[in-house]
């Protein structure tokens, strides 16, 4: 077998394989554009050669910027496109693949790579962790009133602004400029390149599927959120919620909420924890389903990793981390400072085991290193370390990814 980089004459044959990895057909262009393989990197991507050639599995990466706690923005690969051959599987085609693509990525100076898992089962064994977690909330219109709020000055204050529905086609500009001003205070965020607004390539609002857009405008009519929807039978979706603070969110889903002609509104791709479900009158009206991880991260560098993110609680921390997939074993005094840490080799006793996958898991903020100590992946050395790394590690609020790639 042999992996090799691709250039623009191997787009085709790049294309069929992993559609044919996946059993779909490639969809027909629409208007030249419009199609989730436009935005690939062509020099980022990956064939796997049988030995007579013919190409039997792909892997790709785009270069994104992912915001990490304390708002630092990072420069990360979003792999993607990976596939092999139903012809050709279980014969250690992906784990060559893998290897090779992070070798590729620490070339690059990369510490950090993230997906989306096409199946939960795939990628723990190459290092990566899921970190964010995504979910739909469904409200019934009839139980969809908010509480009066509680707190003086809250979220439910009523944004000073306006919303204005526009269409899909005639806004792009703004939906570009809002997401991008989101994504960068937003931990777990991914950048959403020119590119692929240009291209339209992705999943709605970025699509050309038709989509109504509620467009928010602050008091001074500069658009600060939007929130893109369809409705079918009765039933309005919410793609994406974008919103630069809590007040706007609360006044697209008020507006989402107040839709005539509508039983039920379907927020889709939220964190399972939205504040959301607490402003409802009724708990209970708002049903989380559909929770799934979203964002899987990889550590390449445990201290370019750890030293890049903003932290909110000081103190010192031994980890003792195993990367399996890589064959390499290392032991870091993290030591965290008025917001900023120092990650240096150390042979001092550890407080925390883990694997590099847990590590991914943990890195954001999403998931507490307890819950991971809890079901038997980490290892603590001492009880109090558990409670030491629960508050180091936390994010200044959940992260959270609705970029689709
Ligand atoms: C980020 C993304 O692009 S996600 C998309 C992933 N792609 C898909 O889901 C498309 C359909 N599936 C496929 O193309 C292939 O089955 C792949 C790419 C998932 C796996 O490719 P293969 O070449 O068969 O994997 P490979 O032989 O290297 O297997 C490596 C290990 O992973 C395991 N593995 C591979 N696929 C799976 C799976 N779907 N579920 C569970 N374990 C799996 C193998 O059993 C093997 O385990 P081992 O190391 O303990 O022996």
């Amino acid at each position: 077998m042999e992996i090799r980089s691709t250039s623009d004459e191997d787009l085709e044959v790049f294309v069929d394989t992993v559609h044919a990895a996946f059993g779909h057909f490639p969809e027909t262009p629409v208007d030249g554009g419009g199609l989730w393989w436009s935005a690939l990197e062509i020099d980022r991507c990956l064939l796997a050669l049988a030995a007579d050639g013919r190409a039997v599995g792909t892997a790709a990466a785009h270069s994104f910027e992912l915001t990490l706690p304390g708002e630092a923005l990072v420069p990360v690969s979003g792999v993607t496109a990976v596939g092999v051959l139903p012809s050709h599987r279980r014969r250690g085609m992906l784990s060559a693949m893998m290897r090779h693509q992070l070798a590729g990525l620490r070339a690059r100076g990369e510490f950090l790579s993230v997906l989306l898992a096409s199946e939960a089962t795939i990628y723990g064994r190459f290092g990566y962790g899921p970190a964010t977690s995504t979910a739909e909330l469904r409200v019934p219109r009839h139980r969809a009133a908010l509480a009066r709020p509680r707190a003086r000055r809250t979220a439910d204050a009523p944004a000073d602004g306006s919303i204005e529905v526009l269409r899909r086609d005639g806004c792009g500009e703004i939906l570009e400029e809002v997401y991008d001003r989101y994504r960068r205070t937003q931990p777990g965020a991914l950048s959403r390149p020119h590119r692929w607004w240009d291209l339209r390539a992705g999943q709605p609002p970025i699509s050309p599927a038709p989509r109504y857009i509620a467009v928010h405008r602050d008091a001074d009519g500069l658009p600060d959120g939007y929130a893109s929807y369809s409705i079918d039978s009765g039933t309005l979706t919410v793609d994406e919620t974008i919103a630069t603070d809590d007040a706007v969110f609360t006044a697209l889903a008020r507006y989402a909420l107040g839709h005539d002609l509508v039983s039920r509104v379907v927020f889709k791709h939220v964190p399972p924890e939205h504040p959301l479900r607490r402003q409802l009158a009724d708990l209970r009206a708002g049903e989380v389903s559909g929770v799934m991880d979203w964002l899987w991260v990889r550590l390449l560098d445990v201290p370019g990793a750890l030293t890049a993110r903003g932290w909110f609680t000081d103190g010192e921390l031994v980890l003792d981390v195993e990367d399996p997939f890589l064959g390499e074993h290392a032991r870091y005094l993290l030591t965290v400072r008025d917001g900023k840490a120092d990650c240096v080799p150390t042979d001092r006793e550890p407080g925390l085991s883990l694997d590099i996958r847990d590590l991914g898991s943990v890195y954001l903020g999403g998931t507490a290193p307890s819950t991971l100590v809890r079901a038997g992946h980490i290892q603590a050395h001492q009880p109090d370390a558990v409670t030491l790394a629960d508050a180091l590690f936390r994010a200044e609020r959940s992260p959270h990814c609705l970029h689709w790639f």
